[in-house]
């Protein structure tokens, strides 16, 4: 296979579960060597679609390519070249920490001191040697997901794909196994996943796409998407009352949109810190005010209407 040429190709790809369309005709390719993300609200087909590339759920429709491959035909051939990391963790609690990736790696027919070597390596990478010989369930759920990961990686594989992999985890647990994401991506693996965090998403992935009942609504760079999507700046406005409305009423017309959140309004202008001088003519008086660059998170607000909360 040509370095440029995709590892992931799909075309008008659809999955349906009975009457209803879950994934609705997305065109998506992976390149190698990026991290690619797919950014969505709950329901939106992200894990559907994950599942199809990950070979375990047929498409119902459209074009699917991995590896050059055909996911229905030659599942078993691409899932020994992909890692997969499940948005629920399925290690195995009989197993020790480390017997969960020789086993694995067995499966692969990778040898028993290959194994044991790989193990080591990868407990390593993942900073879990210290507890190679405990059982998985004392782990706390960070050590668990960086195993999880681990555990994809036991077959080097060129492509991981990662369903939502710090949902669940506190910051400094997410920081982590993040921080690992970045590592793999140094080493030249290709990243798929999906997350609900949105600062991550930014820093990490090269490329995403925002899903949205099925479809895809944007795709971009962090940064494309950022300036296609959103203002250079915004302002955060919380005031003192039940409502924010009767607010964000006046502040209408001021700046390119408003948006009304239960706890705060977003403004979305060019120059924060003039717009806050216009707020103040104005003789509103909020209770807390802050101007911040836009992010991931006011591309998704604009494009789905929704926040994105854990
Ligand atoms: N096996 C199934 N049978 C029926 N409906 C399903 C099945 N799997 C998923 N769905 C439905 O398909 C839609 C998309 O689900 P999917 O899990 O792909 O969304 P998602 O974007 O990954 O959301 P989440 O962040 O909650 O995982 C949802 O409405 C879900 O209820």
């Amino acid at each position: 296979m040509t370095s440029g040429q995709p590892l992931i190709q799909a075309r008008g790809l659809v999955k349906r579960f009975g009457d209803f369309t879950a994934v609705d005709g997305i065109d998506v390719e992976v390149r190698p060597g990026e991290a690619f993300g797919f950014l969505g609200p709950n329901g939106a087909g992200k894990s559907s679609t994950m599942r199809m590339v990950g070979c375990i759920s047929p498409p119902s429709g459209g074009e699917l390519r991995i590896l050059d491959m055909d996911p229905v035909a030659d599942g078993p051939a691409i899932r020994a070249r992909l890692g997969v990391c499940p948005q629920l963790d399925n290690l195995d609690p009989e197993l020790t920490v480390r017997e969960n990736l020789t086993v694995y790696a067995r499966y692969f027919g990778i040898s028993r001191r290959a194994a044991r070597e790989r193990a080591a390596e990868l407990l390593d990478f993942v900073q879990l040697t210290e507890r190679a010989d405990s059982k998985v369930e004392p782990l706390s759920g960070g050590m668990k997901r960086r195993l999880t990961i681990a555990r994809a990686l036991v077959n080097d594989p060129e492509i991981v794909l990662l369903d939502e992999p710090t949902t669940g985890l506190d910051p400094q647990a997410r920081h982590l196994v993040w921080e690992r994401l970045f590592r793999l991506k140094q080493q030249g693996v290709t990243l798929v996943l999906t997350t609900h965090y949105m600062d991550e998403a930014e820093q990490l992935c090269d490329r995403l796409v925002v899903m949205d009942g099925g479809r895809i609504v944007a795709e971009g760079s962090p940064r494309e998407l950022i300036e296609q999507h959103s203002t250079r700046e915004v302002v955060e406005l919380r005031f003192a009352a039940e409502s924010q409305d009767p607010f964000a009423g006046k502040l209408d017309g001021l700046g390119e949109r408003v948006e009304v959140l239960p706890d705060r309004v977003l403004l979305y202008v060019p120059d924060g810190d003039a717009a806050v001088a216009e707020v103040t003519a104005l003789g509103l008086q909020p209770a807390n005010v802050l101007v911040r660059r836009s992010g991931l998170e006011d591309v998704f607000l604009h494009l789905t209407g929704r926040t994105l909360v854990d």
